[in-house]
């Protein structure tokens, strides 16, 4: 077994979190979105986030969020990181982490060579990066949307900080992306569902259970 840390993401009942704690999730993500069947309120979030173990890391994931949410969430869920997963600038990166104090991951859709760039910009003010699938244009939902993209754009790349690799992950293909990337960390939403919005405690064991299975080149 190896030690990569798996990050299941839009969490919305208290199985979800269980099933989480049970197969050795690293963090569980809850989606503060009004468009996606994820989406949570900060109360219920509050709610989930209490039945949480310590090991589990509790990650607000927001989309081009003005204060106002991002004050109510805070104030609200007790949370280890946030997740900015729109278009946010690197300065409104640095704003948020200045004005709440928690470790911010900036998401980077990735689609071709030319989006490569634009992780090295952020590296250099986000506390983690999340490399995902650029979503198709006109796309509802900036991510969540089980597309891949291509892993070989990454394949040796490294940088500054930490970083996850997400985008279309199954419990099919998330030993090939971690063989391919190096990845140390993965992330998944749609992957471990049987309907949109609704987690399936089997695919997370089973998700958890293939991320972790082989030994992983660090390259
Ligand atoms: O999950 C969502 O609904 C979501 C909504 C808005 C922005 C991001 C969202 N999810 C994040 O996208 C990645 C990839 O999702 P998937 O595994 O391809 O379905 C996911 O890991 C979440 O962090």
């Amino acid at each position: 077994m190896n030690d990569i840390r798996v990050k299941i993401c839009g969490l919305s009942r208290a199985e979800d979190v269980a099933a989480c704690a049970e197969a050795g999730a690293a963090y569980g993500g809850f989606v503060f979105f009004p468009k996606s069947p994820r989406a949570v309120t900060p109360e219920q979030a509050r709610a989930l986030a209490l039945e949480a173990p310590v090991g589990l890391a509790k990650v607000a994931l927001v989309v081009n969020a003005d204060d106002a949410l991002l004050d109510a969430v805070t104030a609200t869920v007790p949370l280890d990181m946030l997740q900015l997963h729109g278009s946010e600038t690197p300065e409104r990166v640095t704003e948020v982490r200045a004005r709440y104090g928690l470790p911010v991951m900036k998401a980077v859709g990735v689609a071709t060579e030319d989006d490569l760039p634009k992780l090295g910009l952020y590296a250099q003010v986000a506390d983690q990066l999340l490399i995902d699938a650029k979503p198709a244009p006109g796309a509802e939902l900036p991510g969540g949307n089980g597309l891949s993209f291509d892993w070989r754009l990454i394949a040796g790349r490294r940088w500054p900080r930490p970083w996850m690799l997400a985008g279309g992950l199954t419990p099919e293909n998330v030993g090939e992306a971690i063989r391919m990337t190096g990845a140390a960390q993965v992330d998944v939403s749609s992957g471990v569902e049987s309907a949109p919005g609704v987690k399936d405690a089997g695919r997370i064991a089973d998700f958890i259970a293939a991320a972790k299975a082989d030994p992983v080149p660090r390259l």
